[in-house]
């Protein structure tokens, strides 16, 4: 096994599951992957054992055996991409499960912006983000797409400490000047422009080509941001090229307070639209109460959409559309919208957008529902394609980089019930097809199936059995 936290020369042997499209998965068994010091693939090779890679494959690459680390997954694992979670507040970790009977304004007031002030204690601050970098990568989550708070100070550290703990990240400094409390708002239109760009200068400084950790901006929603602001962080993403993160359509009460404050524009995606902030570097959460016409804009400007289900549940917000989006050709990823969301996990998200599909489904239209290749694609090449990184994660294949979870799922023969042996949930019997192994998984499983986790080669996270 790769000592944790260093990176170099590997190769992976077993069997490996991707999505192909968004309607299939593909299964690659015996199959080896090599990849290189600096966690990029190399090779990929079917129908080759320990001896071939070693003997064959690692001459022809020029690699000499002693300086590889060679992982064999053992039968009936297999190697998964890491997930990817287009939409997370890190800074909202504490509340995760606390949500009580709130709907979106009234769950603001009451839960997050306390909690979310409160990080500009650095020491809290350290606290909250270290544990829920460590949690989600624990969960598989190689890459995320945080807000962090106001405070620019602890949004540079939630970057420090992606990049040390090793978590692919993008990191927003949340913009709101307006309609927020007086202990928790941007004083200024300027002073929000002014810090967003502070956490971009630090962010360049420690990753300056953003190989690992990128900033992105993050208007936090259209309610509290003024015209001016919203204007000026579109102007700084033509500038600057980076992405756009905010919230759009989650709850009814907010479409219509967007319609009170902002009576000149058209829609709620209008609003952003005629401020800069809507085009293909642009992550809309939420999209559930869109019109077709919205939801032609988002499509014509190329925007992206995370896809929320657990948080749309958890506080009532609604089910959003997600075949019609789909078929409307945009693409989708998922999000965990932690603590709107009550878990960490895209695993559970793959799960709630199952089920949310269901409930579309039962609203009317069967052909609503999600099969189990669509909602494992939305957690991985559909996230990469959101956050525009669908050529380097999401999947495997050469040139790809090694962002990668190893699953195991409990045999009936190895798992002791009485914990001895804890391997989760999912219990093998052995005579399960893989395609109902994976179904078990989607369903039953938790961290405790996700034994290994590597995000760029480097191995972040390894389960102690
Ligand atoms: N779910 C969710 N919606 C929002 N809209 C504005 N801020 C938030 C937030 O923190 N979470
Ligand atoms: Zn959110």
């Amino acid at each position: 096994m790769a000592v944790k936290g260093i990176p170099g020369r590997a190769v992976y042997l077993g069997t490996f599951i991707h999505s192909k499209s968004l309607e299939e998965l593909e299964y690659l068994h015996n199959s080896a992957a090599f990849v290189d010091e600096k966690g990029a693939i190399v090779a990929i090779e079917l129908d080759c054992d320990q001896k071939k890679a070693e003997e064959v494959l690692l001459p022809k690459l020029g690699w000499k055996k002693g300086e590889v680390t060679v992982n064999v997954a053992k039968p009936g694992q297999f190697y998964f991409p890491g997930f990817i979670d287009t939409h997370i507040h890190a800074s909202q970790y504490p509340n995760a499960g606390i949500f009580g009977k709130s709907t979106l304004l009234d769950w603001l007031n009451t839960y997050t912006f306390p909690m979310e002030a409160s990080l500009s204690n650095l020491t809290k601050a350290n606290l909250v983000y270290s544990r829920v970098i460590q949690r989600t990568l624990s969960h598989g989550t190689t890459t995320a797409s945080y807000y962090a708070t106001i405070d620019v100070p602890a949004t540079n550290l939630l970057a420090d400490l992606c990049l040390s703990l090793g978590q692919r990240a993008f990191i927003g400094r949340c913009c709101m000047d307006t309609l927020s409390p007086d202990f928790y708002r941007d004083v200024s239109a300027a002073s929000s422009l002014a810090d967003t760009k502070a956490t971009i200068s630090h962010i360049a400084s420690i990753d300056p080509t953003y190989a690992l950790v990128s900033p992105i901006i993050t208007p936090r929603f259209a309610p509290s941001c003024s015209s001016e602001l919203m204007h000026s962080l579109g102007a700084l993403q033509k500038e600057t090229g980076l992405p756009i993160q905010t919230h759009i359509s989650e709850n009814k009460n907010e479409v219509k307070l967007v319609a009170e404050m902002f009576p000149d524009h058209a829609s709620y995606t209008h609003v952003y639209d005629n401020h800069g902030l809507l085009g293909p570097k642009t992550i809309l959460a939420h999209c559930v109460h869109l019109t077709e016409e919205e939801v032609d804009l988002i499509k014509l400007r190329e925007a992206k959409i995370s896809h929320c289900p657990a948080s749309n549940s958890a506080i009532t917000s609604g089910t959003a559309k997600v075949r019609w989006l789909l078929e409307k050709g945009i693409e989708i990823g998922l999000g965990t919208d932690m603590s709107g969301g009550y878990s960490p996990s895209i695993l559970e998200a793959v799960r709630q957008a199952s089920l949310v599909s269901r409930h579309v489904a039962m609203e009317g239209d069967e052909k609503t529902k999600l099969s189990m290749e669509e909602v494992l694609y939305l957690g991985t090449r559909g996230g990469a394609k959101v956050i525009g990184l669908e050529e380097k994660i999401g999947g495997f294949g050469v040139g790809m980089e090694w962002d990668a979870q190893l699953i195991g799922l409990g045999s009936v023969e190895e798992n002791d019930f009485n914990g001895q042996l804890d391997m989760g949930a999912v219990d093998i019997f052995g005579w399960e097809s893989w395609e109902e192994r994976v179904a078990k998984w989607i369903y039953n499983g938790d961290d405790r199936n996700t034994l290994s986790v590597w995000v760029k080669g480097r191995l972040v996270h390894e389960r102690k059995l």
